[in-house]
């Protein structure tokens, strides 16, 4: 239900303006969305304009229908033929108009897999299910990269860890499957919106029809649009000129993904004459909170300048903690938890960083909700690699268990030499006499088992990730590959949470520690969702896991990313540390930007309470409190 307020002067300016381009850069807590619903409301009631030729782009399916419903319950039935729409629904709408595209033509994995299979067929490969899925992996590095926003086609480039010889057939690869995808008339999903591009660009009848079809285009979260998407909206919007954009530089935190705030720190360059206007009250947020996410905000060099107010008198609390480690920062938040009077939340960077917090939860009897994203521990590849390396521990000799683990990391031994069933160590050093070097890695791998096989479960798998060289294998793997690489320490840090709640060492203590990771489910899967909840923060049915049946509503766990467009009466931001927040991957000024604008981001959910924890070591490793937390306590010149 769209809340009923008296719009500010800045609001009013926004809602009322009509034709051209406009951009409007929104700070936290706005108003942006209510912006967005009555814009389009007055453009019907008051404008005229037909509804069916407004459309209204998000960047998720729960955020269309969240503003969808709201907008609705503001204007009614006479509402419902404008387009609300993700970007990939709407071109996905333009090209099943155009060329008769379906929902069946969007390739299942079992398909894409069969496509592949024949792609490497022609090229002469005898494709085996490893093989096929190696090129796949390959297929989606390659379009992890640029897309030109002149051709809509990818940067074929050599990624660091192929050889040339592997780059030359994985572009062989990708061209035929490309074309095969053409020929056949399906698409991967992330093919979509370049397809889309193309077929505007090599038709002028169609990008006419498709550039005269919207009236009004709007954009929410703006911010976030890569190349590819912008100049789509360009496109859509050339015929009658009207585009209005919302949206904040300072909370892009796409980067990894392609975002470029630049293109609307630039948008005078692409449109000479854009309006751009500036919405600063903060309606969400009490003093402290909006003047300390000020004075961290302003440490970023590329961004509009702007002077955001808070309309809120009180003062609010933002309170600093350290803590001596995770464990203890997950009961001091539990303790917390336990009195929490209204909406909650606690947020982290990766969701690693949630395992601590909730064993403390469960064993606290304290309702929460996340999405359901992680739950699936068992089943995965590299739960698998762990069994693997504990079943080799134990003494099982099985040819499968080797080969898995083999060259992860890599050290350069050949599969060929393991042809049997079962294995004996001594008989494969035998083997490699010729190759002294693969003989000796030979020998430290099963040294590297010994020891797995005399400690605990915690400690057989931290000198598995450092001294046995697994996790820098997993960082070789997924470099570059930011969101990806979220999942894997997420589900590192779950796969370390097991091992620590094993007690004892030696073998027995491996075969229980196997035995839950066969079984492990993060989560209990819940049954019905809290609708209440699930509709205020936009999510879809599957995604709530724990429901409340007491009085204080369920605590949610989000990852700084995840909390975007919400907001909580109290929030709870943990580690912020050095190494994390920021994190210690983000190397250079645009990647602390990023950094900092996501801490932003999480800092800003919160309305009247925020409470930030550091730890003082983690793991054997000590840390320092994140540079963040500084710069929100420094003293701004104005304050004396
Ligand atoms: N003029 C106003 N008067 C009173 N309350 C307002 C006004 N404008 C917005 N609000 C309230 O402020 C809160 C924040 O608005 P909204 O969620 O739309 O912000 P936002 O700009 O989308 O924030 P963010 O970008 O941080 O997610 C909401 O609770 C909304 O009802």
């Amino acid at each position: 239900m769209e809340v009923i307020f008296l719009l500010d002067i800045k609001q009013e300016e926004a809602v009322s303006f009509f034709e051209g381009v406009c951009l409007t850069i929104a700070g936290p807590g706005s108003g942006k969305t209510s912006v967005i619903i009555r814009r389009v409301a007055r453009l019907i009631e008051e404008r005229k304009i037909p509804a069916e030729q407004i459309l209204v782009i998000t960047f998720t399916r729960e955020a269309a229908m969240e503003m969808q419903n709201r907008f609705l319950s503001v204007l009614g039935t006479e509402g419902i033929p404008v387009v609300f729409g993700t970007f990939h629904s709407v071109f996905f709408r333009i090209l099943r108009e155009e060329r008769g595209y379906s929902a069946d033509s969007l390739l299942s994995e079992e398909k894409r897999f069969l496509l592949a299979m024949e792609a490497l067929n022609q090229m002469g490969i005898r494709a085996d299910r490893r093989k096929t899925e190696t090129f796949l992996k390959r297929l989606d590095g390659l379009s992890q990269r640029e897309t030109d926003p002149i051709t809509g086609t990818q940067d074929l480039e050599r990624s660091a860890n192929e050889t040339e010889k592997e780059s030359d057939l994985t572009e062989q690869f990708a061209r035929i499957y490309w074309s095969m995808k053409r020929r056949d008339k399906v698409l991967d999903f992330g093919d979509m919106l370049s397809e889309a591009r193309i077929l505007l660009e090599e038709n002028p009848a169609i990008r006419d029809r498709w550039s005269h079809r919207f009236r009004m285009i709007l954009v929410d979260e703006a911010q976030d649009m890569d190349a590819l998407q912008f100049s789509l909206v360009q496109i859509l919007a050339e015929g009658w000129g009207n585009l209005f954009l919302v949206g904040d530089d300072d909370q892009s935190i796409y980067g990894f993904r392609g975002a470029r705030p630049g293109l609307l720190l630039d948008i005078r360059s692409t449109y000479p004459n854009a309006v751009i206007l500036h919405l600063q009250t903060n309606y969400r947020s009490t003093r402290s909170i909006v003047k300390a996410a000020k004075r961290l905000i302003g440490h970023n060099k590329m961004r509009y300048a702007k002077s955001i107010r808070p309309d809120r008198k009180e003062m609010g609390r933002i309170v600093v903690r350290r803590l001596r480690n995770p464990r203890e920062e997950a009961e001091q938040i539990g303790g917390l938890l336990r009195k929490r009077r209204g909406e909650t939340a606690v947020l982290f960077r990766t969701r690693a960083q949630s395992t601590e917090l909730i064993r403390v939860l469960r064993q606290e009897g304290i309702p929460f909700y996340m999405r359901r994203k992680e739950r699936k521990v068992a089943g995965h590849w590299l739960t698998q690699d762990i069994i693997s390396y504990c079943s080799l521990a134990l003494g099982h000799r099985r040819r499968e268990d080797l080969l898995r683990i083999l060259n992860r990391p890599c050290r350069q031994l050949p599969r060929s030499c393991i042809e049997e069933e079962t294995f004996e160590w001594g008989e494969l050093g035998r083997r490699l006499k010729e190759h002294p070097g693969q003989a000796k890695q030979f020998l430290e791998l099963e040294r590297d088992m010994a020891f797995l096989a005399s400690s605990s479960p915690y400690a057989a798998l931290t000198y598995l990730l450092g001294k046995v060289g697994y996790r820098a294998f997993l960082e070789e793997s997924y470099r570059g590959k930011r969101s990806e690489w979220d999942e894997i320490e997420m589900l590192l840090g779950i796969l370390m949470g097991l091992a620590r709640g094993i007690r004892g060492r030696g073998k027995e203590a491996l075969k229980s520690y196997i035995k839950i990771l066969e079984e492990e489910r993060l989560l209990p899967e819940a049954g019905g969702a809290d609708q209440y909840d699930q509709r205020r923060r936009g999510m879809g049915e599957n995604e709530i896991l724990a429901q409340s049946n007491n009085r204080a509503p369920p605590v949610g766990l989000f990852t700084f990313h995840g909390s975007k467009g919400l907001e909580f009466d109290q929030v709870h931001i943990m580690d912020v540390n050095e190494g994390i927040t920021p994190s210690s991957r983000a190397r250079g000024r645009e990647a602390l930007e990023e950094e900092r604008r996501m801490f932003y981001v999480a800092l800003t959910r919160a309305k009247r309470e925020v409470y930030l924890y550091s730890c003082l070591e983690m793991g054997n490793q000590k840390l320092a409190p994140s540079r963040f937390l500084a710069e929100i306590q420094e003293k701004d010149q104005d304050e004396g």
